[in-house]
């Protein structure tokens, strides 16, 4: 499919969705699964292009795995901090989780692999976190360009008592969690220094719970900037439920909020683990309402023309900026969103793609170096360049939602998390 032109949804219109597994826990659950001691089955999993290079890597590296795709379910059988091959070509594709949770993973190893990544990835940040685990003792070769992939990497080799180490996080909390998280299968004591100015991230909270999940309680926030990881043994193998993925129920949400209607995302968790339900709040305090039921969590939208604008620091969540930005246009005020500078690292400039986007559509749009204003006004009919960002995709298909002629390009980027959206509102806008 090269383009989808997105239909309107009707006022008030009742939506019920079922938004598949969370990208970030599916890949943070694989990973765990993988250092621990014996089978671990891994349920409720995402399958789409960040899930499945990571599913490829681990065996590529030697990992045996049973996947089971009708029932959303893998089965793995973990080495307890072992690597079973200590040599593999590892392709993380698009997927920042897998670039940064992997190189981790094999840093801490006896092996030597080499690392090689899509042309969007290669231009992502990573050097930082190379730079970490070359001072902790893996050995770190470009073969191609310095800070980024092609990259061979030699493991630590050796089991090592004590060590410290600092990082700067403000391009990526990935960097953290993939210390973290790989920490305990070579330190018996590893201590963080945060150098820049981003600390304590919903994400990182993600990974210390799941980290605690897969038994492991080692993690001590000693400071803000500062974290001490001690080994206790390593991961338990369990039998994990991923959670739907808060950031694609958000799109649906926002549909909700436009239309005036009453959205309801299945299975959604009042003890998620995901830090983007900060978005809810955000769509509360736009005058939306929201109950959990049953059959999980509805959110209902003002009457149309009675969404209020906000100004939002998205730091903690800000993978929802694009969302709010192309619901921005509806409110009855100014959207002011700010302190998301680093999202320019991520799967394109999304603070420029916002903007060039709302101009093609005739909104008035203020681009900063840490975020965007955005003014009230009809979207005008138009294309949407998506820079092979499924986000971008993802949430101006919500703008269309309200809009006459709104044209996604490109429309299946969004496989990286969601391979299946465009058919889920087919079916929401043909009813
Ligand atoms: O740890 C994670 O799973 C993620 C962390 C965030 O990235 P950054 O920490 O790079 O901002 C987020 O944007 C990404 O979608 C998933
Ligand atoms: C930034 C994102 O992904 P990644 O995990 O590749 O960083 C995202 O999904 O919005």
């Amino acid at each position: 499919m090269q383009m989808y032109e997105v239909k309107k949804l009707p006022h008030h219109p009742k939506l019920d969705v079922t938004v598949p597994g969370s990208k970030s826990m599916t890949n943070r659950a694989l990973l765990l699964a993988a250092l621990a001691e014996g089978e671990s089955t891994v349920s409720g999993i995402l399958f789409s292009d960040d899930s499945n290079v990571f599913l490829q890597a681990l065996k590529d590296v030697g990992f045996t795995l049973q996947i089971d795709m009708p029932e959303k379910r893998v089965m793995i059988q973990g080495k307890g901090g072992r690597l079973p091959r200590s040599q593999a070509n590892i392709y993380v594709g698009s997927a920042g989780t897998a670039a940064r949770f992997l190189t981790a993973m094999a840093a801490m190893s006896d092996g030597e692999f080499r690392f090689d990544a899509s042309a969007q990835m290669k231009k992502r940040p990573m050097a930082d976190l190379l730079k970490a685990l070359e001072d902790l003792g893996a050995g770190i070769q470009y073969l191609c360009e310095e800070g980024t992939f092609p990259v061979r990497v030699s493991g630590m080799g050796y089991r090592q008592p004590k060590a410290q180490v600092s990082i700067n996080i403000d391009k990526s909390s990935q960097f953290l969690s993939a210390l973290l998280m790989t920490a305990p299968i070579q330190f018996d004591e590893l201590e963080i220094q945060l150098t820049g100015t981003r600390s304590a991230l919903s994400y990182v909270k993600m990974t210390e719970q799941m980290m605690k999940q897969f038994g492991h309680a080692g993690v001590i926030r000693e400071a803000d900037d500062r974290y001490r990881v001690i080994a206790q043994g390593g991961y338990h193998a369990r039998d994990y439920m991923v959670e739907p993925d808060v950031s694609a129920a958000c799109y649906f949400y926002a549909m909700a909020a436009v239309t005036g209607g009453e959205c309801l995302v299945r299975n959604m968790r009042q003890d998620s683990l995901q830090g983007d339900m900060k978005f809810l709040q955000v769509l509360e305090q736009m005058g939306c309402q929201l109950s959990w039921g049953e059959k999980g969590l509805v959110l209902t939208g003002p009457e149309p023309g009675h969404l209020k604008g906000i100004e939002v620091d998205m730091s903690d969540f800000s993978d929802q900026t694009l969302t709010l930005a192309a619901i921005a246009p509806y409110a009855d005020s100014p959207v002011h969103i700010r302190n998301v500078g680093h999202i320019r690292g991520q799967e394109c400039d999304r603070l420029h793609a916002i903007c060039e986007n709302l101009g093609r559509m005739n909104v008035r749009c203020e681009e900063y170096e840490d975020g965007v204003k955005i003014y009230p006004g009809m979207p005008q009919p138009a294309e949407i360049e998506t820079y092979q960002d499924h986000r971008v995709a993802m949430a101006f298909a919500v703008t269309g939602v309200r809009a006459d002629g709104i044209v996604i390009s490109d429309p299946m980027c969004c496989r990286k998390t969601f391979e299946n959206y465009f058919e889920v509102l087919d079916d929401l806008t043909k009813r």
